[in-house]
């Protein structure tokens, strides 16, 4: 089963004069240990795109199923407890709740679902570990610096049985190296089952993909193997 099936997608937003179409006609399906980059330029339907996948937003026509249900299926609780289940979200301004500490950010997903709170603190400090901000565990978000903040969003998003990745521009806060051991981490989460899909504007993030989608105008215009060469595939492009 696809962990992620997007039919016939197209998100609107505004009405009248105002509305706009960030995304028409969308077909587009993420198996079970394939990690997807999506790329295009500035207002090209990206984030919107994500949202829809993670269910933080409604499609104006068509479905999205996340592992085989129609989110718009659900009531709003149901779907709550589906996205946090199912869906690790790492957003570009990283969410983290100011008042809590670093490891309670990454143990909370868990302790929502009722899991003993030693249990799922122990499980967030493996996952910092993961990510290598286990020094900052006790510390608050605005105590950390950007990258590693990020890092913590990332922990969290990756924590308990999710199975559908979503990470808008996971590296950008990120020197190079750390940058790429993150995209490991991804990738080999999704070599391990997961699905993964990460908005990037940087050629060499999309290059740990097993493919890269392009979006123009709100529709795909593209959708290749990003190797051997992902530059060839961005030559015509103004990212
Ligand atoms: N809440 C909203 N209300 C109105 N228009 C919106 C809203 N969200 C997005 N849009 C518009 O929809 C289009 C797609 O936006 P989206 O943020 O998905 O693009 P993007 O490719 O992620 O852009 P960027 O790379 O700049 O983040 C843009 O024209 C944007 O202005």
């Amino acid at each position: 089963m696809s962990v992620l099936r997007m039919r016939g997608v197209t998100r609107i937003h505004g009405e009248g004069d105002g509305a706009v179409t960030a995304l028409s006609g969308i077909d587009f399906t993420v198996e079970p240990g394939e990690l997807v980059a999506v790329m295009g330029p500035s207002g090209s339907g990206k984030s919107t795109l994500l949202n829809l996948a993670g269910g933080i937003d409604h499609p104006t026509e068509g479905s999205v199923e996340v592992e085989g249900t129609d989110l718009a299926s659900l009531t709003k609780s149901r779907l709550a407890v589906v996205r946090r289940n199912h869906v690790g979200f790492v957003f570009q301004d990283y969410n983290l709740i100011p008042s809590l500490t670093v490891l309670e950010n990454v143990s909370l997903p868990l302790e929502l679902d009722g899991k003993r709170v030693s249990a799922a603190r122990e499980e967030a400090m493996h996952a910092l570990v993961e990510v290598g901000v286990h020094h900052q565990a006790d510390k608050f978000p605005e105590e950390v610096s950007g990258g590693q903040a990020q890092r913590a969003a990332i922990a969290r998003a990756l924590i308990g049985p999710r199975r559908l990745i979503l990470a808008d521009e996971p590296t950008g806060a990120l020197d190079t190296t750390t940058g790429m051991d993150i995209l490991e981490t991804i990738q080999s989460r999704c070599k391990d089952g997961a699905a993964g899909i990460m908005v990037t504007h940087d050629a060499r993030a999309a290059g740990w993909a097993d493919r890269i989608l392009f979006l123009r105008d709100g529709t795909i215009v593209d959708s290749s193997d990003p190797l051997p060469s992902v530059d060839s595939l961005l030559e015509d492009f103004t990212l």
